[in-house]
């Protein structure tokens, strides 16, 4: 079995910070000990990976991407094998991507189509939750054989009538399925059948340009969905995960939820970190490529969603990277906001964003590991495989240089869409090396991956109940 040893770096987990060698036979972890030590001189190695002044991190584990999904008349631009090798390249080594059952189909014919499309493809580890697009009684009793084969999360959707859209008695159903079989409902959060009424007001008032998505999308209608799916996931008695929050209202709603120690769970994204409807409002049509749903919202909301991620109300930052270019795709809404393809980039950004977010003193250094990698990898059930650097867990690891200088671009990245949502924006901090299960598979300016290294992970119930 071939031995690795990484000498010299900061080991952050979420638990701590240690100058630690990493020792890894095959695809694990076998050891941690100090640097220096009588251990570790003693351990012989096929590589020596040199991490002097570097962070030595666990890969990072983003739970909600949309590889190649179809969505607003076509398809998110990455396909499995261009969305995992871009987030390789920005140090996340596992994603939890979402299949999607269509109407009048079953859930496994949905998740057959997702294996099909990533399964040889993917350039690291991935897993899938489940899109209930039809809640009905076979798809509910589906629901059940998912969580034994290790789909453990659905999502569901309180927006977009007539595509995703489920009504409250549907989602009561969901919910109430997923307290007996152990799986975790997450909700996409916001008053769907109000904010068309909005877009239908907006477009007959001649209001078609992209920042009027953010107009219509109003933060008081994800407060209230958010709220109503907090107590109808109290009324079913399971937990809850509302993802990609944004609005500073919602995370008042999760605040008091947890307050009363419900098992409700909130995530949100960088977008909403970094961004606002400044960039929504861009002329000549560029604000299309900052459309995604939830909005964007103004900048006053971001102090709350940066308190809610210290105070753990948010307790995830994953990407909803769900990417359309540009050239002929975002350019489906010109002339009507609402044809916009909804969803941002971000895949390859996440953990760099996050560190930048050290840098400027908003997290800790091992709150960004907690978001970033350990505790979604908790939440969906792959814990202690993923998100951590341990004795036993997968060698998914990370070099990071945290004094390296980057300007996010699209002449850069390695994404497969014609833009970047944070063009020319400047970060401290790039992952050097990447590894996964013990295979370097980005070393420096070098792709040292290939399709089909990726393994699917069945997954176990959320590990992260209190
Ligand atoms: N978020 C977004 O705009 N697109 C992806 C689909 C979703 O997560 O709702
Ligand atoms: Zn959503
Ligand atoms: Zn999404």
């Amino acid at each position: 079995m071939t031995r690795t040893v990484i000498r010299g770096g900061l080991v952050i987990t979420a638990a701590e910070e240690v100058w630690a060698d990493v020792l890894i036979e095959g695809e694990r972890v076998v050891a941690l000990a100090a640097t220096g030590s009588a251990l570790t001189q003693s351990w012989t190695a096929d590589t020596v990976i040199d991490a002097a002044g570097q962070y030595v991190i666990p890969g990072g584990v983003d739970a909600h991407t949309h590889m190649e999904m179809p969505f607003g008349g076509t398809s998110a631009s990455d396909t499995f094998e261009t969305g995992t090798r871009a987030a390789a390249w920005g140090g996340t080594t596992t994603i939890v991507d979402f299949a999607v059952q269509s109407v009048g189909r079953s859930l496994r014919e949905g998740l057959d189509a997702w294996h099909a499309k990533a399964d040889g493809r993917c350039a690291i580890d991935y897993g899938f939750h489940m899109i209930l697009a039809d809640v009905t009684e076979d798809s509910l009793k589906e629901m059940d054989l998912l969580v034994e084969e290790g789909v453990t999360s659905f999502k569901l959707f309180m927006a977009y009538p007539g595509v995703f859209y489920s009504d409250d008695g549907k989602i009561l159903r969901a919910m109430q399925r997923c307290a007996d079989n152990g799986g975790l409902t997450m909700m996409h959060a916001e008053n769907g059948i109000a904010i068309d009424v909005l877009v239908e007001q907006a477009l007959a008032a001649g209001h078609t340009d992209p920042r009027y998505h953010g107009e219509v999308r109003k933060a008081l209608l994800e407060a209230e969905a958010t709220h109503r799916a907090i107590q109808l996931s109290r009324v079913a008695g399971s937990p809850l995960y509302v993802v990609h929050v944004s609005a500073e209202e919602a995370v008042a709603e999760l605040a008091q939820a947890r307050d009363k120690g419900l098992n409700v769970f909130g995530e949100t994204c960088p977008q909403y970190l970094f961004l606002s409807t400044d960039e929504l409002a861009e002329p000549d049509f560029e604000g299309a490529k900052y459309v995604c749903s939830t909005p964007l919202r103004p900048r006053e909301h971001q102090a709350a969603l940066w308190r809610g991620l210290r105070t753990n109300d948010l307790s995830v930052v994953s990407t909803d990277h769900c990417p359309f270019c540009f050239t002929g795709q975002k350019e489906l809404g010109r002339g009507d906001f609402s044809r916009i393809p909804n969803g941002l980039p971000g895949v390859e950004n996440r953990m760099d964003l996050l560190h930048q977010a050290v840098v400027d003193g908003h997290i800790s250094r091992r709150r960004w590991i907690e978001l970033a990698c350990a505790t979604p990898a908790r939440m969906f059930g792959l814990y202690p495989r993923k998100g951590t650097i341990a004795p036993g867990a997968d060698a998914d690891i990370v070099i990071y240089d945290p004094h390296a200088e980057q300007v996010i671009s699209a002449d850069t990245h390695h994404m497969n869409v014609d833009y970047s949502a944070y063009e020319g924006e400047r970060v401290t901090g790039k992952a050097r090396t990447v590894l996964s299960r013990g295979t370097v598979v980005v070393d420096g300016e070098r792709y040292l991956g290939r399709p089909g290294h990726g393994r699917y992970q069945s997954r176990t119930t959320c590990q992260y109940l209190i």
